[in-house]
């Protein structure tokens, strides 16, 4: 007998295939069962979704491919994970063929069930304890039960919460949450996470618990204290991690070590919130406010939102943690809005003050009472030779890479802008190159000016590379204690493009080869630096004259969150007799983002942008989407969008009168790789409204773009609750 199975695939972005493709199967197959199936003249790995469309046979003269190959191996996944697939698909405005099979591992896309039987079979019998062994239906517990048992009197490195610390802890225990934990930089979030987990794990012994980091480069040090604690509790194969600086293999092999309930602990970046986790009991997502939770490519999802959908969905308790939350995470746990239970820990580890006087002391230098044309003040100079001496490290910070923004030429006006993008090109010293940030277009550095031929062409602005070499320069006559000239390093996308490079500076950092060290925000947040004591933000000030209203957040953000990595080891500070700092150079002392910094004053903060965000009537007081447009030329990206418009309004679609639609504007960086871009803003009092609007005006978009007359179009997009407008 032959059944009707409908399967979600990965179809080409934006074709005219529906959500979801009906096929024939011989046999039944349950929904969340993966299938290879034929798709034109290719075979693609799909998921068989719920509700088969046709029940009752075919229509006349309609003809189904067959699947081609069912992946038996690997059991079905759970209707829990195809809901989230389901709701993620619904919200963000995409197919669920394209979240479900881009949320599996890259390598099982391309797996015949002969390959992956082989890549699960059993081991050979001469090697009984193969790790593969345990990738079988074997359940995980029997072969961890045993480590747990023999190290449970063992757990040697329980460290002694302090007192917020238990506070907390107990408050995790006592309610179901969602959770925002507001805790200092250095109050110890992270030895709550581990105490949470264990608790969960202790209780359960199924239950798994995914952790989420924003970054990659911070997945290491995590991974390590996760490692530490459970493997001897629950076994080496507990914790696994999942980013997209694993190789396939590796991808492939968490995966599914999560799927069968193996592995006990995720810890990943943003594309961890779609791991297969049968047993989820807890999701823990730290740093919740910055942006690398949010994709900025295909499918836009926030992965620190669909944690808190997923946890109500599943049931699983969440907790989202950070020093400087989010203000939706900040106005969402304003105990009169009561829909997460904020949680505080405003004590730093070991110091003696308590609250905020355990932070590091922020100093304004106002620059504009500064030699002109000084990188670095004479105050700040002193302060960091005093560290270098004192055998101290300083961190400097300035957001932009390269030795400078821009070449100049000063007789013709000439500049090194990007043919391909409107933006300059990046002057980069190390290489001799100009290279576009945004495109990747990279040529020598010219000889002459190109224009006018002047040969004396001027790099103007500062990136990292100046910075460093400014600093060996004004530290070339300075000691460290041992009486070595002191080294100044770099760290940014520049220096750790090798894959390893990142960890072997930072363990060059920790273990005090370094003295200064210059970076970007990659540095800035989340590393447990010991010995830093200065933290330094040179040229902070152009965040302030931003058109998005999000600007001053982020910055603040940043800015505390750097100051974070100051003195975070009180034990060393006081054996040094040091008093941790943070500087701020800004021709700007008396901004509100720097008044509020200096009193580590995050509430207040919060309370003042919320006040403005309620006036105008933003987020998270309003909800709003991107419509963007990639055209070749401006005027057909922006007409794509007015159709879009007008054909909303032709067709009256629903919640129309309760969205109000901007007109299309050019995007801030107009033209990127020869791709000219706009963008339309619309905003909604309503999240609902908003999303019923789109989801019925999607089709329509699909339509235009097949017009004729769009053409010109390259591409275009929504993105929904965008991050920058
Ligand atoms: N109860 C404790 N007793 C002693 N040391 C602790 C305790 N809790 C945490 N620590 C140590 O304090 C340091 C700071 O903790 P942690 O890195 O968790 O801070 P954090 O709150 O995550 O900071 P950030 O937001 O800056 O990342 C770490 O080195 C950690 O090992
Ligand atoms: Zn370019």
């Amino acid at each position: 007998m032959s059944h009707i199975v409908n399967v979600a695939v990965q179809t080409p972005a934006h074709s005219a295939v529906g959500e979801l493709l009906s096929y024939r199967s011989d046999e039944p197959l349950l929904p969340g069962t993966l299938v290879r199936v034929p798709l034109g003249k290719r075979e693609l790995l799909g998921v068989v979704w719920d509700a088969p469309s046709a029940p009752d046979g075919l229509p006349e003269g309609v003809e189904l491919r067959s699947i081609a190959a069912v992946l038996r191996e690997i059991p079905p996944l759970s209707r829990n994970w195809r809901r989230l697939v389901g709701f993620a698909a619904h919200y963000y405005q995409r197919s669920v063929g394209e979240i479900a099979v881009t949320a599996l591992p890259p390598q099982l896309r391309d797996m015949t069930p002969e390959q992956l039987a082989r890549r699960l079979a059993p081991p050979k019998p001469a090697k009984p304890k193969s790790k593969k062994a345990a990738l079988k239906q074997e359940p995980a517990i029997a072969e961890a039960a045993e480590p747990a048992k023999a190290q449970a009197a063992a757990t040697p490195d329980l460290v002694a919460l302090s007192a917020e610390q238990s506070l907390v802890f107990e408050q995790i225990e006592q309610n179901s949450g969602p959770f925002l934990l507001y805790g200092s930089t250095g109050s110890g979030k992270t030895e709550v996470y581990l105490r949470a987990a264990q608790a969960v794990l202790d209780a359960n012994p199924e239950a798994q618990v995914l952790v989420m980091v924003p970054e990659i480069n911070l997945t290491p040090q995590l991974e390590e204290r996760f490692v530490g604690r459970f493997a001897p509790r629950y076994g080496k194969e507990s914790v696994v991690s999942m980013h997209s600086g694993m190789t396939n293999p590796q991808r492939l092999k968490s995966w599914l070590a999560a799927h069968m309930g193996q592995a006990r602990i995720v810890l990943g970046t943003r594309m961890a919130i779609f791991a297969s986790l049968p047993q989820l009991t807890l999701i823990v997502v730290d740093e919740e406010h910055d942006a690398s939770y949010k994709q900025q490519e295909g499918a836009r999802y926030s992965a620190r939102d669909l944690a808190i959908w997923r946890g109500r969905d599943t049931g699983a308790k969440v907790i989202l943690g950070s020093a400087t939350p989010s203000l939706e995470s900040w106005h969402a746990s304003d105990p009169e809005v009561g829909r997460y239970l904020r949680l505080n820990m405003p004590s730093r580890i070991g110091a003696t003050g308590s609250g905020t006087a355990s932070l590091p002391k922020v100093r304004l230098v106002d620059m504009t009472q500064q030699p002109k044309r000084a990188v670095f003040s004479p105050p700040l100079m002193d302060a960091i030779t005093e560290r270098v001496q004192r055998g101290e490290q300083s961190l400097v910070l300035l957001n932009r890479r390269g030795f400078a923004p821009v070449l100049f030429c000063a007789d013709c006006n000439w500049k090194s802008d990007c043919p391909h993008c409107s933006a300059h090109q990046v002057f980069h010293k190390g290489d001799r190159t100009l290279r576009c940030h945004h495109c990747g277009f990279t040529q020598r550095v010219p000889f002459a000016c190109p224009s006018c031929g002047n040969p004396d062409i001027l790099p103007l602005g500062k990136g990292t590379e100046q910075l460093q070499e400014e600093l060996e320069r004004l530290l070339r006559n300075v000691q460290r204690p041992d009486g070595d000239p002191a080294r100044v390093a770099r760290i940014d996308a520049d220096t750790t493009k090798a894959k390893g490079s990142l960890e072997e500076q930072l363990a060059q950092v920790h273990a005090g080869d370094v003295d200064v060290l210059v970076g970007t925000q990659m540095v800035a947040k989340g590393h447990d630096f010991r010995r830093i004591t200065l933290v330094a933000a040179v040229q902070p000030d152009s965040a302030l004259y931003s058109s998005d209203y999000r600007a001053p957040e982020r910055l603040f953000c940043l800015l505390m969150q750097a100051a974070g990595r100051a003195g975070r080891d009180a034990q060393y500070v006081k054996a040094q007799g040091s008093h941790p700092e943070m500087w701020i150079q800004t021709h700007d002392p008396q901004n509100a983002v720097y008044t509020a910094l200096r009193k580590h004053d995050y509430p207040a903060f919060a309370r003042q942008q919320l006040q403005e965000r309620l006036d105008a009537g933003m987020p998270p007081y309003a909800f709003q989407a991107i419509v963007r447009a990639d055209a070749r030329s401006q005027e057909a990206a922006q007409a794509f969008l007015s159709a879009a418009t007008q054909v909303a309004r032709d067709a009256a679609l629903p919640h129309l009168d309760e969205v109000f639609i901007y007109p299309p504007i050019p995007m801030a960086v107009q033209r990127v790789a020869n791709v000219e871009r706009a963008q339309m803003l619309l905003e909604a009092g309503n999240r609902s409204a908003l999303l019923r609007f789109l989801n019925a005006w999607q089709q329509y978009l699909h339509w235009l773009r097949g017009l004729p007359e769009h053409r010109p179009l390259v591409r275009w997009l929504v993105d929904v609750d965008p991050l920058s407008i």
